[in-house]
């Protein structure tokens, strides 16, 4: 059969709705995470095939193979649904889509074998589809969604293709073409062809956007997190503190230089593994010292540092010995182990301060705090006549043990 120039016109739509099916597609396979664009992909495909078939099939072949055109568009729109439950974190009901299909396939057999009535059979299609697509959103709709621009676009995009897809024969007879007859050559088909491919183009580029975002996002976090205890490191505290001290609402503020005592025999006794468990511990322990504002980091090894906002020394001090004797009375990773000891220095922040000198001034405090034998607290300004410093430590190389 020779192909005629506007069939390969209205051919366009269905292979251009396959590339961003393959752009979908390659986006998941690059990541691996975000399983709605694999859904999407395959809806695409799904509706790129009867959507081409209607292109070149006179309405003789259409009315014959309505319910299996029908039965492809329902995939379609079953996995268009699958796409936004998944993006929403919804469930929907499987069984209320086979129903909806079911009903919809029946209305499309009886209006194409026994009552032929093309107008019936294109209504009854598009409010099965509307309400199998309905299934995901009323589910969204219950719960609390993303405040972020691109879900709430995301959203709302999904809300305006559901309605057109509910009215779109009905919106297409208004606009003066109601006769959806010789498919190829009709000006109905040629705007349902133009409306759904914009629609595809637009949800591709708000998914590939989200992506792109939640990649980004995702490197920053890894970035900016140790990867055990998933508190701050010690770049993203650098920056994160200096945005806080540059806030004179903030202040007073001080710097606490926590360390672990004797880590390296817990690993030795314990193993690696329980010696991670209790990295973990006091990262959460101190997590849970912290008020809006405070920060907490891991400096390296078992080297802490905290930034508390709008504290006192001696309110700083009692918030260290708080620390000490929770993590003593806790037994979760150790139950037969020797007790967890923390030692700390503890040094103001002025406005006038570099961050740099503050820490060094804690992790001398806290050095000298190890030296006088360890679990406790030195803050600055105190006088402690056990320290016996041989020589100023630069930071995080204090933690060789002494000989005791
Ligand atoms: N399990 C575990 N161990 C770590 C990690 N990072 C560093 N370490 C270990 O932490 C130990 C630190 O030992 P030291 O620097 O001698 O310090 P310490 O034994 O706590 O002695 P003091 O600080 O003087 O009380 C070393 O044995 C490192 O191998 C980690 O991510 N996980």
């Amino acid at each position: 059969m020779p192909i005629e120039n506007d069939h390969v016109f209205v051919l366009a739509p269905s292979i251009a709705i396959l590339f961003l099916a393959a752009l979908l597609g390659t986006c998941w396979l690059v990541q691996r995470q975000q399983r709605f664009l694999l859904w999407q992909c395959s809806a695409y495909s799904l509706t790129a095939v009867p959507l081409g078939f209607q292109s070149f099939a006179s309405a003789d072949v259409l009315q014959r193979y309505a319910v299996l055109v029908g039965a492809l568009y329902l995939l379609g729109s079953w996995c268009l649904t699958r796409s936004w439950a998944e993006r929403w974190n919804v469930s929907i009901h499987p069984r209320v889509a086979l129903m909806v299909s079911i009903a919809t396939l029946s209305a499309l057999f009886y209006f194409s074998r026994v009552e032929q009535n093309m107008w019936a059979r294109v209504n009854s299609f598009s409010i099965g589809t509307g309400l199998v697509l309905l299934l995901p959103i009323w589910e969204a709709l219950q719960k609390q969604r993303s405040k972020e621009r691109l879900d709430q676009a995301f959203f709302w995009l999904c809300v305006i293709f559901t309605a057109y897809t509910f009215t779109r024969p009905l919106l297409i007879s208004l606009l003066g073409f109601s006769d959806p007859k010789g498919f190829v050559h009709s000006t109905y088909w040629l705007i349902t062809l133009m409306s759904i491919l914009l629609f595809a183009l637009l949800f591709t580029v708000l998914m590939c956007a989200i992506t792109l975002r939640e990649t980004i996002n995702q490197l920053r976090r890894e970035r900016d997190h140790d990867a055990l205890t998933k508190i701050l490191n010690r770049r993203a505290f650098h920056e994160a503190a200096q945005q806080r001290m540059a806030d004179k609402r903030l202040y007073p503020m001080v710097v606490l230089a926590g360390d672990i005592d004797h880590f390296k025999r817990i690993n030795d006794a314990w193993g690696h593994h329980r010696g991670d468990q209790v990295l973990q511990l006091v990262s959460s322990t101190l997590q849970r010292c912290l008020r809006t504002h405070d920060l907490v980091a891991r400096f390296g090894g078992e080297e802490f540092v905290l930034l508390l906002t709008r504290i006192d020394l001696q309110n700083a001090e009692s918030v260290a010995q708080r620390i000490r004797s929770e993590l003593s009375a806790d037994r979760t990773v150790l139950p037969q182990g020797p007790d967890l000891s923390m030692s700390f220095g503890i040094a103001p922040i002025t406005d006038s301060d570099q961050l740099e000198k503050v820490l060094k001034e804690a992790d001398e405090l806290l050095y000298g705090a190890k030296n006088a034998g360890r679990d406790r607290v030195h803050v600055a300004g105190t006088h402690y006549p056990d320290i016996s410093f041989e020589s100023t430590a630069p930071m995080g190389l204090h933690m060789a043990p002494l000989n005791e």
